[in-house]
């Protein structure tokens, strides 16, 4: 099938709308600036050395990360894409401290825009796939300047989220809450088409992520799961398991949407000042709803993600989904009483500073 014979973005966008007969139109709007900001990321990450944009700036973000060309060459073209639109009240991004302030005479919107400009940055020098991922909030407030405090909603109030994944093709995967679609950009017409019209999660899985090096500062519950995985047939589970870590959020993501499987990034003793290594409000929350849109489960290892009350900008969480069952399997060994004394993991016993209730 050509790809002109298929449904565009424009045109799904659309028939979503039909469902909210009070609908302005704004939505669709920056889910299409967004979409634009996407289709120029993935030209630059796909010229890569060509366009000189691969290697690291010799400056940090916010959270102490060096960064990468692209991380502030996406930053900006997300900002460019959407800021003049007229259609937000606030964006936040993961290269920015404070909320960016938006363009002065301009239009104020009833949407907030937190977004992570590129994923898995650190897999750019090395041509494995990475991405672009963004949660829409509405403005308690709509038509003024958003603060901070204005972003610091639960997850399970997201009104739109997605990610773009600059692979071997680019896709963006959009969930406005009525499942979730994908789509590939067609590099001669500059367009996305629907080609994968409604992505399920499968309920089971035999295939685990976590990064291993951090086996030593897990809590007891996740080595409990891990250790009955590696067990394989022989183990508890009576089955084998295989095993992925691409380092990058978004590659994890996709593969989990198309084939099923259960993502670790556990909280854990590493860095008491990290309690996990992703970012609640434009990592985990829009993987989070796009996963519970697909049928599975996003959790913080312990409780449902999306009702966490956010606390900062760029709070960090355990984060624990994928494929229900799986998920809900290690929920059930964090309720279960830890086979491990206390003593034996002061940062986390019950009245620990470190402990996120
Ligand atoms: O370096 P690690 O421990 O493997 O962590 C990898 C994780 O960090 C991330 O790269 C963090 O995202 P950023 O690249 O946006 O900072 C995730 O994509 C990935 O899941
Ligand atoms: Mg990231
Ligand atoms: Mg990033």
């Amino acid at each position: 099938m050509f790809s002109i014979e298929r449904t565009t973005l424009t045109e799904y966008l659309i028939t979503q709308r039909r469902r909210h007969p009070g609908a302005t139109g704004e939505l669709n709007a920056l889910l299409l600036q967004v979409a634009q900001a996407c289709k120029a990321i993935s030209r630059a990450v796909a010229h890569g050395a060509l366009a000189g944009v691969l290697g690291s700036l010799e400056r940090e973000n916010v959270q102490g990360e060096t960064q990468k060309k692209l991380d502030v060459l996406a930053d900006e073209i997300f900002l460019r894409a959407t800021h003049w639109g007229g259609d937000l009240a606030g964006m936040v991004s993961e290269e920015n401290e404070e909320p960016i302030p938006l363009p002065a005479g301009n239009g104020r919107g009833k949407y907030l825009l937190a977004f992570d400009p590129l994923d898995g940055s650190s897999n750019t020098d090395v041509n494995v796939a990475v991405g672009s991922i963004f949660s829409v909030l509405r403005a308690p407030v709509p038509g003024e300047d958003a603060d901070t405090a204005d972003f610091l909603q639960p997850g399970e109030r997201q009104v739109a989220a997605g990610y773009a994944i600059y692979g071997p093709s680019t896709m963006l995967v959009l969930t406005v809450g009525d499942g979730v679609a994908g789509f590939t950009l067609d590099p001669i017409l500059g367009e996305f088409f629907l080609t994968h019209p409604d992505i399920r999660i499968p309920e089971s899985t035999r295939e685990f992520a976590i990064n291993a090096s951090n086996a030593r500062f897990w809590e007891p519950p996740v080595r409990r799961y891990v250790d009955e995985c590696l067990a394989g047939r022989t183990g508890p589970r009576g089955e084998d398991f295989n095993m992925r870590w691409i380092a990058s959020l978004v590659a994890e993501t996709h593969r989990i949407l198309m084939r099923g499987g259960v993502f670790l990034y556990p909280r854990d003793r590493k860095d008491p000042a990290r309690p996990g290594r992703l970012r609640l409000l434009y990592e985990c929350n829009p993987i989070g709803m796009i996963v519970e849109q697909a049928g599975g489960r996003a959790s913080t290892g312990d409780r449902p993600l999306l009702a966490v009350p956010p606390e900062a900008l760029h709070q960090r969480i355990g984060f624990v989904f994928g494929s229900r069952e799986e998920v809900e399997r290690i929920e059930r060994y964090h309720a279960e009483p830890a086979a491990v004394p206390d003593t034996e993991l002061p940062l986390f016993h019950d009245r620990s500073l470190f402990l996120q209730h």
